[in-house]
């Protein structure tokens, strides 16, 4: 069985009043991807900048669990030994190249630390010490490696600024993985690609993925259900299923978190869930209280104006906001009748469609 690279246990992170994350946990597998997936607002950048020591979370423990035994708290960390020491790498939403540098400047600056290392910090290291030398002609090799492998090579000498979208995700990647992570932290790596950047994306983090495992935020559902080994879905700050792409996909709660669109979508749900127990679980007769049959706040109805997170702490949402609370109110309230069909549909969006947030 796989060791778990990183441990999240336990962890909140409060903005004020607000609980982005609450008493949150789940593990990432070496040599996995694992998918962070969550309506907007789910609190996975968070997740992110917590684990990557941008922010400081307010309770819990992250362990990252390095290859040769090594074990590293994230959040005790201060933030530059994170990439340094644990090797954990990230990218953002937002690209950010050096996009007047070349490619392999790109690449080479990624690298800087290592090279500074090798001088001993000394202009007499820079010019003629074989350290240095062997250091720099090392970092020209990975920065060629990693140009092969995102496809990229021809345009070595271009500005990076040149490329097409797509073609600079995968540079931030190869960026990346020239500072040499055992986990890779890609915040929605396939926002804004076609379909044809988006399988070339996939494709090389499958082969990252032999040698880094990889934590992955995406809304592209079409990409976490290719390459992902295990899901971990949020709303509102909390896990509300874990598992591999196949049981996520088909979990209620998960589409009910998904809600919020029209009724001509219910049907392409189903079918796209295609799970008789879940369209039975789905199809459980509309609570009265709260609209007619047909109403498409079917699940949206007020369950509960709080969400509870750990202990003794609740974090006030919007009246009805979380629709795996209303799922689960709504399961154990109503009686089990999966013979009678409900004339009532309820509308949803199947986390297999496309996505409600995107490039920002
Ligand atoms: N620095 C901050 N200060 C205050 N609130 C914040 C801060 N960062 C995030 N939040 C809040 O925490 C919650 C979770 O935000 P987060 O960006 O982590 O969600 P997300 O799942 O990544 O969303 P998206 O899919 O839109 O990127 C949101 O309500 C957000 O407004």
């Amino acid at each position: 069985m796989k060791d778990a690279i990183l441990q999240v246990e336990h962890l909140s992170m409060k903005f004020g009043g607000l609980v982005a994350i609450g008493d949150l946990s789940f593990q990432a597998k070496r040599g996995e991807i694992t998918a962070l997936i969550g309506p907007n607002g789910a609190g996975k950048t968070t997740v992110f900048n917590c684990i990557t020591g941008f922010y400081k979370p307010s309770e819990g423990m992250i362990t990252l669990n390095g290859a040769d035994g090594s074990s590293f708290l994230l959040e005790r960390l201060p933030n530059h030994e994170i990439p340094a020491r644990a090797k954990v790498a990230r990218t953002f939403q937002n690209i950010r190249l050096f996009s007047g540098m070349t490619l392999l400047e790109n690449l080479l600056v990624a690298q800087h630390n290592k090279l500074m290392k090798a001088s001993g910090y000394t202009i007499l290291g820079l010019f003629g010490i074989g350290g240095y030398r062997r250091a720099s002609a090392e970092s020209v090799e990975l920065a060629k490696h990693w140009l092969e492998k995102a496809d990229l090579v021809d345009r070595a000498d271009d500005p990076a600024g040149d490329l097409p979208y797509g073609a600079q995700r995968r540079l931030e990647i190869a960026r990346a993985m020239c500072t040499g992570p055992e986990l890779l932290c890609l915040d929605e790596p396939a926002a804004g690609l076609n379909p044809k950047e988006s399988a070339a994306l996939n494709s090389l983090l499958m082969d990252i993925k032999s040698s880094t495992s990889i934590l992955l935020i995406e809304h592209d559902m079409s990409v976490v259900m290719q390459i992902s080994d295990h899901v971990v879905v949020l709303e509102y700050g909390r896990k509300i299923s874990d598992g591999s792409p196949q049981s996520v996909r088909t979990d209620p709660r998960v589409i009910a978190a998904y809600l919020g669109v029209d009724d001509e979508e219910v049907e392409t749900v189903l079918t796209e869930v295609g799970d008789e127990d879940v369209i039975e679980q789905l199809d459980i007769g509309p609570d009265s209280a709260h609209g007619p049959g047909t109403s498409s706040s079917y699940l949206a109805g007020p369950v509960s104006d709080t969400i509870g997170h750990s202990e003794g702490e609740r974090v006030t949402v919007s009246k009805g906001a979380s629709k795996a609370a209303q799922f689960d109110a709504r399961v154990s309230a109503a009686p089990r009748k999966p013979t009678e069909r409900a004339t009532a549909k309820p509308a949803g969006k199947s986390p297999t469609s496309k996505p409600r947030g995107g490039r920002k």
